[in-house]
């Protein structure tokens, strides 16, 4: 079974090999675009990215099940959150959806990124890193690397596999 993930970012292609371990599968990643902004700024904006990049990824040829992955952030009254959103597309199933850990991001990287920036330059210029949206993540530095972003992904993947394990079994296709 080839699964096929919409992007290359290795903090999400991880998440995605350590949860189909023990399964007989071929993962691969493609550039494929979210069709939302660079830096979503809503959970909607955000699960819609992940959705439009697990169905686009569904579409290449010989895929049997599409994953998408998205970052992005939502505000709310207490400051602006990190969030996290999967899909995971299958012929003849509703895309099954799952979000992930949420954290406050710091006022000072939340306001540069109301003014229009994005987190993956911004993380990188406050932590005086390279690349962390590729290794660790924001969740990674802020939670003092107990929890980082492959694991955090692969959390969200354990709940898509989950639901479209559930789903199969009860025939709830859709
Ligand atoms: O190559 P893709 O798959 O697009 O991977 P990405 O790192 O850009 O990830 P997203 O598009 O899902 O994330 C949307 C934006 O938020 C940034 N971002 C999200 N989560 C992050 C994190 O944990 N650490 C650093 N940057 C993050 C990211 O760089 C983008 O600007
Ligand atoms: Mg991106």
């Amino acid at each position: 079974m080839l699964v096929v993930v919409g992007s290359k970012n290795p903090a999400k292609l991880i998440a995605v090999r350590n949860v189909f371990e023990g399964y007989d599968c071929e993962i691969a990643g493609a550039d494929i675009p979210s069709g939302v902004r660079n830096q979503p700024m809503s959970d909607e904006e955000t699960i819609k990215g992940a959705v439009n990049r697990a169905e686009a990824a569904l579409l290449i040829q010989d895929a049997q099940i599409g994953i998408g992955l998205e970052g992005g952030v939502e505000v709310t009254e207490s400051g602006l959150y990190l969030c996290n959103w999967g899909a995971l597309a299958a012929d003849g199933l509703e895309t099954v959806i799952a979000g992930g850990a949420r954290i406050p991001l710091p006022p000072e990287v939340a306001s540069r990124l109301l003014d229009g920036e994005e987190l993956g330059p911004v993380m990188d210029e406050y932590a005086g890193k390279r690349n962390i949206r590729k290794n660790e993540g924001a969740v990674g530095i802020f939670t003092n690397g107990k929890v980082n972003r492959g694991e955090m992904f692969s959390h969200v993947m354990n709940l898509l596999l989950g639901q479209y394990e559930y789903r199969m079994k009860n025939g709830a296709s859709r």
